[in-house]
């Protein structure tokens, strides 16, 4: 074997049939979540942390499909708009490719990291003077009019290396699959892959039953779970979404009607939480688990702990919770919320007062 098997090790049910871009994404670890399981009633929980992929983020799996995809179709260069991560997947697996990245983020709301990655791989780096879902508006408009391969989780090949993360919870649990997986939600494309996979296991036979897929929006930022509270069909875009959670800031889900659907279909459901509850997550997780994710992945948690105090998560369920970013992706609202170092002279007296030795 060439090193660590990754989301190649699925190739039979992957829709591509070149030698793949790959940087060795997939294979995440899942982590028991003991003290915060104790703490809130539910001794069976689980992180499965996406951060550990190559760029620090899920979004690796969509794109080494993705690529590989745009390579076999002949394609010369490939774009996107993102709140962040896809962009920096995309600049990563772009270059890997050897072919040009142009990528769209809304003005001022995107985390450092996911800039830093972007820019530092080679992507050409718009900034848009408006929100993540002008810049998907703009970028489609753009992939059309000028032949560029549009890798959003709109291209279905994305979706085909996220469900892998479906595949990979089957590996992990076995027959014992999960009775719940939550996840946050922006623009609903993991929600649907990992669901997708996961019918495709019960297909295949290895499991018998699907989990509850279970949704985590921010509170200004909702439309999935508005739709679902509702029981519309559709949902009602959100034209000034707002959240601390930059990565799922998204009003216009373009993967809304099939992430109810994955929703419903597996006795799921869809819940808010307040910024607050998502940064107290985020803290929780660090220092009770040792587990740095961003903000937005810290809503799955968030989620969990909510839906438990509330009656929904049972205490002998088996949940786990998919974290889809690193910590480092999003330094500056960690500095802002942590408190600073204590500064001391350079003396060991100084020190020892300090720690009041
Ligand atoms: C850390 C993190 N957690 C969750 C989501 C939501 O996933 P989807 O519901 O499949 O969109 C994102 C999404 C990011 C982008 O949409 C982008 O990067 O453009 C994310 O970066």
């Amino acid at each position: 074997l060439k090193g660590p098997l990754s989301v190649w090790k699925y190739r039979a049910l992957l829709p591509v049939s070149r030698e793949p871009i790959s940087l060795k994404e997939g294979g995440t670890p899942v982590y028991h979540i003991r003290r915060i399981g104790e703490e809130i009633g539910i001794k069976d929980a689980h992180v499965k942390h996406e951060g550990m992929n190559p760029t620090g983020s899920f979004k690796d799996r969509g794109m080494t499909v993705g690529v590989t995809k745009a390579l076999e179709l002949g394609m010369t260069s490939v774009a996107c708009a993102s709140t962040g991560n896809t962009s920096a997947s995309l600049a990563v697996y772009g270059a890997r490719a050897g072919i040009p990245v142009i990528v769209l983020l809304p003005q001022g709301k995107v985390a450092l990291g996911k800039i830093a990655q972007a820019l530092m791989h080679g992507a050409k780096v718009l900034s848009i003077r408006g929100n993540f879902d002008d810049a998907l508006r703009l970028v489609r408009e753009m992939c059309i009019e000028n032949g560029v391969y549009l890798l959003n989780s709109i291209n279905p090949y994305r979706l085909e290396g996220q469900k892998t993360i479906g595949f990979e919870i089957v590996d992990y649990f076995g027959w014992e699959v999960p009775d719940r997986i939550i996840l946050p939600v922006g623009n609903a494309g993991n929600i649907t892959a990992i669901t997708k996979g996961l019918n495709e296991m019960k297909k295949l036979g290895l499991i018998d039953r699907v989990p509850m897929m279970t949704g985590i929006q921010a509170e200004g930022s909702a439309p999935i779970v508005k739709a679902i509270k509702s029981g519309s069909e559709n949902i009602t875009v959100e034209s000034k979404p707002e959240t601390v959670a930059t990565a799922i800031r998204i009003g216009d889900p373009v993967n809304a009607v099939k992430a109810l659907n994955a929703i419903r279909t597996t006795g799921g459901t869809a819940e808010t939480v307040t910024d607050e509850e998502i940064l107290a997550a985020q803290r929780m997780l660090a220092v009770k688990e040792g587990i740095g994710v961003e903000p937005a992945s810290a809503a799955s948690v968030a989620g969990m702990i909510k839906l438990r105090k509330m009656g929904v998560i049972e205490k002998d369920e088996r949940v786990v919770c998919v974290t889809t970013g690193h910590l480092l992706k999003d330094p500056e609202t960690v500095i802002k919320m942590c408190e600073s170092p204590i500064e001391v002279d350079a003396t060991k007296e100084a020190i020892r007062k300090v720690l009041g030795q």
